[in-house]
Parts: structure tokens; sequence; C-alpha cells
């Protein structure tokens, strides 16, 4: 039986670093960010879908979705986020599914749904577990500065379209604290695992 483990946090809380961690002790990790970026190479219909309702102003020369650009817009207005995410919400979902049964097929022991929107969009009923990853916003607004180069408004915007922490905090199964050091991360993901014997 795989165990399906549902890891989300709030943007730049530390997912992909568990993640990370849990690949490295033998975990299948399925990333909801990297198929968001599957779904709208060119010639998908996402991509089609996203350029009918941005116009092809969020498009490099060369064809490709324009990120940067497209966060831009859909960051500092909710109505365009909320029209993004009914394009690739269902994309995703479907990917997500074929991976997952991929994995259960090959009974992988343990697999993780990587997902930033994991209670918004309830994914909460295909894990056996949900973990969130958190720290104190003020940590979270200086990582995600640092690591985007995003002006303090920029990032405040980004935090601010997502569940705040203590809600899913509160949902969550299970809460790691990644205020501190990699290495005081490291030893609650190993922590978590030895209880489950999933190691
Ligand atoms: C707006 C886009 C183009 C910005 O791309 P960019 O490369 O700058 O960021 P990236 O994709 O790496 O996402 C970074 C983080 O932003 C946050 N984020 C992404 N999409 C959303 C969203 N729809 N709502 C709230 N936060 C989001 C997440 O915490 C994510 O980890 C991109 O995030 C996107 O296509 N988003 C829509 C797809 C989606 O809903 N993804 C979430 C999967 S659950
Ligand atoms: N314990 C830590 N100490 C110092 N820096 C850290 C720690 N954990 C993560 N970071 C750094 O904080 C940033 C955000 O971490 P990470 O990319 O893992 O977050 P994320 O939740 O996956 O982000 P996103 O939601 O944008 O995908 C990265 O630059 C990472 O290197």
């Amino acid at each position: 039986m795989t165990y399906v483990l549902g890891l989300t946090g709030g943007i730049a809380s530390g997912k992909s670093t568990v993640a990370k961690i849990l690949s490295e002790n033998g975990a299948e990790i399925i990333d909801a960010d990297q198929i968001a970026r599957q779904v709208v190479v060119p010639g998908t219909i996402g991509l089609k879908q996203i350029t009918q309702v941005f116009g092809t102003k969020i498009l490099t020369t060369t064809g490709q979705l324009n990120r940067k650009k497209l966060g831009e817009i859909v960051f500092s207005n909710p109505d365009d986020l909320k029209k993004l995410t009914a394009i690739t919400a269902p994309l995703i979902r479907r990917e997500l599914k074929l991976q997952l049964a991929k994995l259960q097929q090959q009974q992988v022991k343990l697999v993780v749904l990587m997902i930033p929107l994991l209670f918004e969009t309830g994914y909460q009923t295909w894990c056996d577990e949900t973990l969130s990853v958190t720290l104190p916003l003020k940590l979270q607004l200086q990582r995600l500065q640092q690591r985007d180069q995003l002006t303090t408004a920029a990032a405040q915007a980004r935090i601010a379209t997502q569940m705040s922490g203590k809600k899913r905090d509160q949902l969550a199964d299970t809460v790691i604290d990644n205020s501190q050091g990699i290495g005081a991360l490291e030893k609650q993901v190993i922590k978590w695992l030895q209880e489950r014997n999933l190691t």
C-alpha cells in the first residue's frame, strides 16, 4: 500500500526543501508547480486558453509563457488569478491523478503530493495525511524576497493571495516548523519518517 502525503505550505515556506529531504530518503515526489509548468508549454490547450484570456502580451518572443509577466498580473489582481486558476486547476488535477495512479500501481512506499493550494483545491481527500510547512510571516516575507528578488509590496501581495498560515496549519494533520536552519528541518522530517516506518 502506498502512503500518500499531501505536502503544503505558503509560498517560500520550504515545501521544496522538505520534499528534497523526503526524496533523499526514498519518497517519490509529485510537484504541482512543475505540473503547472508542463500544462502550459507551447502547443498545449492550457497555453492557448491563457492567451485567449490574457492576450499575447503574456508570451515571450519565442512563444513561451512569460511567467514573470503573468505573475505580475495575476498576483496583483485577484480576479485575474481566479481566471488563471480556472484554466490551470483542472489540467493540473488530471495530470496529478495520472502520476499518482502510476506510482500506486508500482507500489511505491511513500508518495508526496507537493501542492501549494492543497486545501484551497480539496486535495486532502486524496491523502492519507497532510503536512503543512510553516514559519512566521516576517521570515516568510524575507525568504520570498531574497529568493525571488521581489519588493516588499510584491512579496506581500503574493502571500495575501493564499490561505493564511494559521488556517493552513489548523487544517493540516501535522505541522513542521521551518523557522530554524536546514539541520533542524531535516531532523523533524526524519523523525516524521521514522514514526511512520517509512524510512
Ligand atoms: C502565475 C505563474 C505563471 C507564476 O509563475 P512563477 O514561475 O513566477 O511561479 P511558480 O509557478 O514557481 O509558483 C511559485 C509559487 O507561487 C504560488 N502560486 C502559484 N500559483 C498560485 C495560485 N494560483 N494562487 C496562489 N498562489 C499561487 C505557490 O506558492 C507557488 O509555489 C504560475 O505560478 C502559475 O501558472 N500559476 C497558476 C497555476 C497554479 O494554480 N499553480 C498552483 C498549483 S496548486
Ligand atoms: N530552514 C531554512 N533556512 C534558511 N533558508 C531556507 C530554509 N528552508 C528553506 N530556505 C530557503 O527559503 C526559500 C524558500 O524555500 P522553498 O523554495 O523550499 O519554498 P517553497 O515552499 O517550495 O516555495 P514555493 O511556494 O515558491 O514553491 C529558498 O530560497 C530556500 O533555500
